[in-house]
């Protein structure tokens, strides 16, 4: 119906009265900037002036690494969110030549100070008022990853219905911790209380919840443990039993006070990927968005849609030069493309009852 209302009608304050849908009356409030009329239908807010400009997007403010070469941070978000429907505002917390994956990189690192300039360069025009989604990714520095609690605030002082997900980067099973360790504190007590979604891999999920996780009994445990500290979806884009076997995703989210929870179960491919963390939180935000909240639906779409990418970045090598190994793993996500918008469900998720 959305959808529908979206390509039939050009909002405007003259026909915005006239807005019924087979369900009845859309709600109409006025804008928090004082700029705009917003129109509630089915839980979306549309922003009335984005529609007059052929808008009626999801909008997500995403502050992530920038790379020129390769899909990282955002170059591995913008693309499958604006496929999924979402505008898409990056701010860049790095601009590298390339992933750190190759050992030697150059470019910049965005100070907090301009992170705060680019913020309140947002709120001066009033563009910060339209954000339904805030997304955040790898962060290396203290005083960042602060500032971001205070962009929550403002965000959500503009849109009280902001979800805001987070990727709490830490580290990795092999890697262990590859982040500054005062970072664990600032996710603990700062960042993780005000997220709603939240997508830890499974050490990840250790050092948050405070609990080793090796058993699929502990990574539930640990999920719950988190769901007090603040968010209410929680999800672990990779967990394994060991390091040859399957990868495992879990998922839960709280609903009326109850506990969903989901999980499917993958074959793990040769190979290691940069980037896929990343396009696992975008895709997997983004399909939250188009499916309601459906756990298990957004889950398959999101493993389905990166393992097509995954199987094609495969395909893609040829094997030569050992200086293009790291550039042949780069995700072969442009040449994706319908895989994002239409994903090809291989691997189901089945509801887990505890
Ligand atoms: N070797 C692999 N085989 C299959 N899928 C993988 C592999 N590596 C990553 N993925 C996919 O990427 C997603 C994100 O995993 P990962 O990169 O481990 O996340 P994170 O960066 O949060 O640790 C997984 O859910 C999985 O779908
Ligand atoms: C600059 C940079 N390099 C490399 C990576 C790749 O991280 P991973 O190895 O977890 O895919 C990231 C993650 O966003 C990054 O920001």
């Amino acid at each position: 119906m959305f959808r529908r209302l979206q390509s039939s009608l050009r909002l405007d304050s003259r026909n915005v009265n006239k807005l019924v849908g087979p369900q009845g009356l859309l709600s109409l409030r006025p804008g928090l900037c004082g700029r705009s009329t917003f129109i509630v239908c089915h839980n979306r807010t549309v922003c009335s002036s984005c529609s007059k400009m052929g808008h009626c997007s999801p909008r997500v403010l995403s502050i992530q690494s920038h790379v020129v070469s390769g899909y990282v941070g955002n170059k591995s978000a913008t693309f499958p969110l604006q496929l999924l429907g979402f505008e898409v505002d990056a701010i860049n917390s790095v601009q590298f030549s390339n992933s750190t994956r190759y050992g030697h990189w150059k470019g910049q690192v965005l100070a907090e100070q301009e992170l705060v300039d680019l913020t309140e360069g947002l709120a001066h025009n009033g563009l910060d008022c339209a954000y339904t989604h805030l997304l955040t990714g790898y962060s290396r520095s203290k005083s960042f990853l602060t500032h971001i609690a205070n962009i929550v605030c403002q965000l959500r002082q503009k849109n009280p219905g902001l979800t805001y997900l987070c990727d709490p980067v830490i580290g990795e099973m092999d890697r262990g911790i590859y982040v500054p360790e005062d970072l664990i504190d600032v996710y603990k007590d700062i960042i993780i209380p005000i997220a709603n979604i939240i997508t830890p891999n499974q050490f990840e999920l250790g050092i948050l919840s405070g609990k080793p996780v090796k058993s699929v009994d502990d990574a539930w445990e640990a999920i719950g443990i988190l769901h007090t500290k603040g968010p209410g979806i929680v999800v672990v884009s990779s967990f394994e039993l060991d390091s040859t076997g399957p990868l495992i995703c879990l998922g839960s989210i709280l609903i009326d006070g109850k506990t969903e929870r989901a999980m499917i179960t993958f074959p793990r491919l040769q190979g290691t990927y940069t980037g896929t963390g990343d396009l696992f939180s975008a895709l997997f935000l983004a399909w939250m968005w188009q499916t309601k909240q459906n756990m298990q639906q957004s889950l398959e779409n999101t493993v389905a849609t990166i393992q097509a990418v995954l199987k094609r970045t495969e395909a893609s090598k040829t094997g030569i030069c050992s200086e293009a190994s790291i550039f042949q793993h780069e995700l072969k996500l442009i040449q994706s493309k319908s895989d994002i918008e239409e994903p090809q469900v291989e691997f189901r998720a089945v509801p887990i009852t505890l």
